[in-house]
């Protein structure tokens, strides 16, 4: 069943509305895992509630406990949960967002101020600002979908159930005892549930996606003086942390991305006939990447090891190093204790616990190897396990055909490269098909400066998600 044509009209009509609630979300810098910003996550929340409230949703906030950050502890950022409809004769659709952000400053690199949703001046239609696709954007548009719903005085084809969190981008913490706790309660009766946090491939092919990698993120930390010293007095005389650190961490991957840690690769599915033909159909070419990342910088320039470099193979990423002198200068110093930051990105059957069995043998023994009398502790910090969903669910069936009347083309059946780690918690305690539907594109800047959302994508993905709700109201569950 196609969406009712008075709720696409509202959906063109009111653009200007849904990109003012979209500027609103955006100007909440809500970056979780970080005190600075632990009373604006709050406020992220409060907006929510308040918002879903007047949507005629019944909203709450669910506190989910707490956590340590940098030795202090605060309360995880709550979860807000919201219903809508009850009646037994439709489907029962659970959607999930996160409402936190990725930290962001202007001296990053940003030509715009992060948190404040900027049109692009030369009118492209794009909207720059933290959290404008990952996943401010997508979890308007279900919003936008509700408001629509709300003024026209129709009802939604299905019982629709929310759960947005703020701890996404820090590892989820907290969120599968939630699951866990509610799966009798809030989460009970669900057909099926929708997940809009990534992105399409390119800019132009919309997706369904059917997979994510999971992660794995360490940190390293070298310590041996009890404070920074003068590397003139005590250069050449002591172990120095960052000379051990850079030599650890040197040895985890190569510039060819190969991962050197002894029994990851031995650990990964073989690739099927059926995986490689899937990877051979999506569309997709190498200009499209290389715009996306602003250069000509691919390890491969073969369109199916890069896509299975993105979706299929664990890759190795350093982050940063926590510790270490970084300012503009030239200061002298030899830091104390350092932390090195990597993460590895986990495909089947690269699990959290195999995975880190390798990394801290390998480590230990590297450390070892180096003679030093400094203290080399590794942590995982979060893990995330893969993901894999059924694409036959009558769920994807309802997309592809809403994504058809959206778009007027096919979508490609997408494996994302980043993971949303509950989403296996979802489909393990729940027992749901999970379909990922994303609203943004491929160069939407994720995580990165500049990130930001096409107004089309936007008011387009804001039509896909309601489509989507009538089709799977229609479609017959066999
Ligand atoms: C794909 C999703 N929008 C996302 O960005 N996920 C993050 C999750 C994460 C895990 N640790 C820190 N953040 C990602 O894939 O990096
Ligand atoms: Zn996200
Ligand atoms: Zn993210």
């Amino acid at each position: 069943m196609a969406a009712n044509p008075s709720f696409l009209k509202y959906v063109d009509d009111h653009q200007a509305d849904f990109i003012q609630r979209l500027k609103e979300a955006v100007e909440i810098p809500s970056v979780s895992g970080n005190l600075e910003y632990v009373k604006d996550v709050e406020n992220m929340a409060d907006f929510l509630i308040k918002q879903l409230t007047e949507l005629g949703v019944k909203a709450e906030k669910r506190a989910i406990g707490s956590h340590t950050i940098t030795g202090e502890e605060v309360a995880l950022p709550p979860v807000v949960i919201g219903s809508i409809g009850n009646d037994p004769s439709k489907k029962n659709v659970l959607v999930y967002g996160h409402y936190d952000v990725q930290p962001a400053l202007k001296e990053d690199g940003w030509d715009y101020e992060p948190f404040t949703l900027t049109p692009d001046p030369s009118g492209s239609g794009r909207l720059y600002g933290r959290g404008s696709t990952d996943d401010k954007g997508p979890v308007m548009g279900w919003l936008n979908v509700l408001e629509a719903h709300k003024k026209l005085g129709i009802e939604l084809p299905v019982n629709l159930k929310m759960v947005f969190e703020g701890m996404e981008e820090s590892g989820s913490v907290g969120l599968d005892k939630f699951i866990e706790s509610e799966k009798d309660g809030f989460f009970a009766g669900q057909d099926c549930m929708c997940i809009s946090d990534n992105y399409w491939l390119d800019t132009k092919t919309p997706c369904l996606t059917y997979g994510l990698r999971g992660i794995n993120y360490y940190e390293v930390r070298i310590s041996g003086p009890s404070r920074d010293l003068h590397s003139g007095v005590f250069g050449g005389t002591v172990h120095e942390p960052m000379t051990d650190l850079f030599a650890i961490m040197s040895k985890l991957v190569s510039p060819e991305g190969e991962i050197l840690i002894p029994g990851v690769k031995e650990l990964i599915a073989p690739v099927t006939q059926d995986e490689q033909d899937k990877f051979e159909k999506i569309h997709f070419e190498m200009a499209d990447i290389h715009a996306a990342v602003g250069g000509d910088v691919t390890i491969s320039e073969d369109t199916v090891k890069t896509l299975m470099g993105r979706m299929r193979n664990p890759s190795l990423s350093i982050h940063g190093i926590e510790g270490a002198f970084s300012a503009p200068g030239s200061k002298t110093v030899i830091p104390a204790s350092v932390a090195g930051k990597f993460s590895i990105r986990l495909v089947p059957n690269l699990g959290i616990n195999n995975t880190t069995e390798c990394v801290y043998k390998y480590i230990n023994e590297e450390f070892k190897k180096l003679g030093s009398k400094n203290k080399c502790e590794v942590e995982l910090t979060h893990g995330g396990e893969p993901w894999i969903a059924d694409p036959n669910h009558y769920s994807y069936r309802a997309a592809h055909k809403a994504t058809v009347e959206v778009y007027g083309q096919e979508p490609d059946y997408t494996r994302e490269g980043g993971s949303i780690p509950v989403t296996l918690d979802f489909a393990n305690i729940l027992g749901l098909n999970i379909l990922l539907l994303p609203v943004g594109r491929g160069d939407d800047g994720a995580h990165s400066t500049n990130e930001k959302i096409d107004t089309s994508n936007y008011i387009n993905g804001t039509k896909l998600l309601g489509s989507y709700l009538y089709e799977l109201a229609a479609i017959s569950k066999d």
